[in-house]
């Protein structure tokens, strides 16, 4: 916990005054809205927000971090993130917490993606952590098949009995592929198949990754 907030608290130190900001979701982005939210009432920060996700949202307004609506987004300054794997290219495995598609269209209107994690995510290739593949219920059975024909050992996730549905109305599968080699031949492999909303790869988004560990100190890595 103390190397998640230590990287969320380093990031938050790049957010500035009149700033448009992308927020993200997971236990480590709690982190870094709990900082954000700390600037804006004990400093007056005056930023504007959007989140990504309904959690990460009700956290923001909870902290009172003015919200803005998507209608007014032209391009958001930085976002903070987590992630479940970043890799030597700072290629990310993301969505364990099933957030993946809001994520992607924040990171993908933010002139910088920055991603906090702790030392276990940093890995030097993508694959360990099961990939999320967001799928909408209909057919979700023959977008399933057409998963496994790609060679992953599939899960549905579920939420206790029942199938875990995303903030967007859709399913998630938890694809386990083995070493990713090529992972954005695999994003583009995995988004052609009708029926796949999105995955939780990141091919060339993020351009700066925070890295806290459990004895306090702080690494970081940036695109080259
Ligand atoms: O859907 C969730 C997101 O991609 C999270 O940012 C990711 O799963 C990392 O979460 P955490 O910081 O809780 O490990």
């Amino acid at each position: 916990m103390e190397s998640k907030r230590i990287a969320a608290e380093k990031a938050v130190e790049l957010v500035k005054d009149g700033m448009k900001i992308g927020l993200g979701t997971g236990s480590t982005a709690y982190w870094a809205i709990q900082a954000i939210g700390r600037l804006v009432k004990e400093q007056g920060l005056g930023i504007q927000a959007v989140a990504t996700s309904v959690q990460s949202e009700q956290l923001a307004k909870e902290w009172g971090i003015p919200m803005m609506p998507f209608a007014e987004v032209d391009m958001l300054d930085l976002t903070i993130d987590g992630a479940d794997e970043v890799d030597a290219e700072l290629n990310l495995i993301k969505g364990g917490g099933g957030a993946l598609l809001r994520e992607k269209i924040v990171a993908a209107a933010s002139k910088q993606l920055i991603i906090i994690v702790d030392e276990s995510k940093d890995v030097q290739q993508l694959g360990k952590f099961p990939l999320p593949v967001e799928i909408v219920p209909f057919a979700y059975e023959l977008t399933v098949k057409k998963l496994q024909q790609l060679g992953c050992e599939l899960k549905l996730r579920h939420n206790g009995e029942e199938l875990f549905v995303t903030d967007n109305g859709n399913y998630i599968a938890d694809c386990e592929f083995g070493d990713i080699k090529d992972p954005a031949a695999l994003h583009d492999d995995l988004n052609r198949i009708p029926g796949v909303v999105d995955n939780g790869l990141f091919i060339d988004m993020a351009s700066l990754v925070i890295i806290g560990s459990a004895d306090g100190e702080i690494r970081s890595k940036t695109r080259q």
